[in-house]
């Protein structure tokens, strides 16, 4: 950005940026219109500096961090309410007859066999794909095609991706971790949000873990909820893409309710039943195209009480087994739902 920045004229800035008028106006010279950025600042008196009680170097910082936090403010209030996704064609170039809105809160869960497609779907939407990937899907954003700053700029990702593991390569501490996200996404109060996150991430995780914890010390578990906490309250993104939440001992629900108490958009690609019955909708896909959307019906629901319960009782025994236990006993001792 910075390099960009200087090698415009004023007047080119203005055009692009009208707000940084405000900067100009804070400074004791006039810059001209057909000045370029990099030889306005050089040209200041060192005197004018001296007034300003500033060095050339932090003068330019000022302007950049300046216009960042702009850009910043400018994309959150863009905020996005809705995606939509229009279908294309299957691996056979079949049409796949889909046009589907999501909503900000929303969960949506999409299942289907290994190679079918799923991750191409969420790959599709990460991209913001305009009929130009394998699927010709079309994705929009608020019902509109994003501008293009919008669809590629790294700095405000529309989506975040959850991948499947975390692999911290520095020996940082959780709270120091956490910390140094916090200051990277310029958020006033790092001590809280950190200490929110790290509260989170343990009621998320099955075993707690203390903010001087090294992250290098996390188990499978504990790491992904930490990345779940810390995506919930530091990702500006408004989308966010799951391949899969592993049953790595989170609790799953929970994961799922905080990102979505966010506003958030969650999609996400499962061959778990119980994640599948989570979302409010699931997508199925066949042959590379989406060939139903199921809404998730109340008996659904009240069956995903039951799957549930077998659940806890399936890790109750997994745990008995890890104990070196056994569990020669009839089912119904075991109390297990038949
Ligand atoms: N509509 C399509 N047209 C052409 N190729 C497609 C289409 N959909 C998916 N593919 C391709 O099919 C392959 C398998 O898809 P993908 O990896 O998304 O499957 P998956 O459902 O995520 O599988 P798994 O469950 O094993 O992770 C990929 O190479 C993908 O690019």
């Amino acid at each position: 950005m910075r390099d960009r920045m200087l090698s415009l004229t004023v007047g080119e800035l203005l055009v692009e940026y009208p707000y940084a008028a405000d900067f100009f106006q804070t400074l004791p010279v006039r810059a001209e219109p057909s000045d370029l950025l990099a030889n306005f600042f050089a040209a200041i008196e060192d005197e004018v500096l001296a007034t300003m009680g500033m060095e050339r170097r932090s003068l330019v910082d000022q302007f950049i961090t300046f216009m960042s936090q702009m850009e910043q403010l400018k994309t959150q209030d863009e905020k996005v309410n809705s995606i939509t996704i229009m279908g294309g064609i299957d691996k056979d170039g079949n049409g796949e007859n889909v046009l589907l809105t999501i909503n900000a809160g929303e969960i949506i869960c999409i299942v289907g066999p290994t190679g079918s497609g799923k991750s191409r779907l969420l790959a599709d939407i990460e991209w913001v794909a305009q009929r130009d990937t394998p699927t010709n899907r079309k994705i929009l954003v608020n019902g509109q095609v994003p501008d293009t700053k919008r669809r590629f700029s790294v700095e405000h990702k529309l989506v975040a991706q959850l991948s499947q593991n975390m692999n911290f390569i520095m020996d940082l501490s959780v709270e120091e971790f956490v910390n140094m996200h916090a200051e990277s996404r310029m958020v006033e109060n790092i001590a809280e949000v950190t200490r929110n996150i790290i509260a989170k991430a343990n009621e998320l995780a099955g075993e707690g873990f203390l903010p001087h914890t090294p992250v290098t010390a996390l188990s499978g578990g504990q790491s992904r909820a930490l990345m779940i906490a810390d995506t919930a309250y530091l990702s500006k993104s408004p989308i966010v893409l799951i391949d899969e939440i592993e049953n790595a001992g989170i609790d799953r629900q929970k994961a799922l309710r905080l990102l979505v108490d966010k506003q958030k958009i969650v999609l996400m690609a499962t061959h778990d039943p119980i994640l599948a019955l989570m979302g409010d909708k699931r997508l199925v896909i066949k042959n590379g195209g989406i060939s139903q959307v199921i809404p998730t019906s109340e008996q659904e629901r009240s069956n995903l009480a039951i799957l549930e319960k077998m659940d806890r009782q399936l890790a109750a025994i997994r745990n008995v087994l890890r104990d070196g236990g056994r569990i020669d006993l009839s089912p119904a001792e075991l109390g297990l739902v038949m």
